[in-house]
């Protein structure tokens, strides 16, 4: 039985979803899934061959991941985005928001209130630009202020629809930002992308602050045991650049390196995975994500940016020399 139908979350000697005696065998009891495992459909969700079909115009799929919240998943996949998209304008970008219950894309890349049209090949996403489109829960909101309360089962239909039903055209990158955590909306996703062609893989957000890098040692774990490939780990809010004077501080202490930062790349280390920079703390970062303008465009001596120049090469890098899968 594949261990890729057992949720990372499973209890020890889950049978896998698939199986016949999903839900039913002696390990199951206790288990929160245990009445959706017992009453589901058995075998492979059908809705994989059909994400496979409709993905197969999209190169790269790239999920941008983060143990704990608040650390800068949305803001480092926004960013990768736009960097990708001014950096290679002969190619095509698309950032899809799973996020489901927070998203936030809509705001920071500059098009909240916008409406995604439903054409005969599917839901239209909304462009940034003219290689850089969006699709998130959020353009079917009546109102930014709406609350979303799904289960897991209801998530994971979203995330088959948008994967479905998202007329993306051809893309070299398809970029998707996740909740914080290991949850519903990770393993429909990774469900269904690791059955399609092309290259997927995943980058994992953390702050140096010790609290924050244990989460992110869960979130390589994950990674691991369901097999996705690890682009490497970016620490953001790594260090303060004063507007001003653009002069670094170091704000978070780090557990080692010789000036106090260096937590994430010392993890990367330990724990075997590529490391691929920093990201430093920028206010104006902040205000351009809250008004949706674009970074990159605005402050383009900013450290920041060259630290994210440098961080979308090795991303590049990854994608280009990993296998494809079958
Ligand atoms: N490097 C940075 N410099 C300045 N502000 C930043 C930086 N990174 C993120 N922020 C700000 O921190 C806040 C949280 O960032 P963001 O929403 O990207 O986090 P997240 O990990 O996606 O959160 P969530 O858990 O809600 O998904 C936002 O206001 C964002 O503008």
């Amino acid at each position: 039985m594949s261990t890729t139908t057992i949720p990372a979350d499973a209890p020890a000697h889950c049978p896998g979803t698939e199986s016949n005696d999903a839900g039913k065998a002696s390990a199951c009891a206790g288990c929160p899934n245990q009445q959706i495992c017992a009453t589901g459909p058995k075998g492979p969700d059908p809705a994989i061959a059909l994400v496979r079909e409709k993905l197969t115009d999209v190169r790269n799929k790239l999920l941008v991941l983060s143990g704990k919240g608040g650390v800068g998943k949305s803001t480092v996949t926004a960013l990768l985005s736009r960097a990708m998209a001014h950096r290679t304008p002969e190619e095509n970008f698309g950032v899809l928001d799973i996020d489901i219950c927070g998203p936030s894309q809509p705001r920071v890349l500059g098009v909240l209130g916008e409406q995604v049209h439903q054409s005969g090949s599917g839901w239209s996403p909304v462009y940034i630009e003219d290689n850089l489109s969006l699709m998130s829960i959020g353009f079917l909101l009546g109102s930014p202020d709406d609350a979303i309360i799904w289960r897991g089962p209801k998530k994971n239909g979203m995330i088959r629809q948008f994967l479905t039903e998202v007329d993306w055209g051809q893309l070299d990158y398809l970029l998707l930002d996740t909740p914080p955590g290991t949850s519903d909306e990770h393993l429909s996703a990774t469900t269904f992308l690791r059955g399609t062609t092309g290259r997927w893989g995943a980058v994992l957000v953390t702050t140096p602050q010790e609290v924050a890098l244990l989460d992110v040692r869960k979130e390589i774990s994950f990674c691991k045991k369901l097999g996705i490939p690890i682009a490497g780990v970016i620490e953001n809010m790594s260090g303060f650049v004063c507007p001003k004077c653009t002069v670094q501080s170091m704000i978070f202490p780090a557990r080692t390196g010789p000036n106090g930062t260096g937590g994430a790349e010392a993890m990367c280390q330990e724990m075997e995975v590529p490391y691929l920079g920093q990201l430093p703390l920028d206010p104006r970062l902040t205000k351009c994500c809250d008004e949706g303008k674009d970074f990159i465009t605005e402050f383009p001596e900013s450290p920041a940016v060259t630290a994210l120049d440098a961080i979308v090469t090795k991303v590049r890098t990854f994608f280009e020399e990993a296998p494809e899968n079958m």
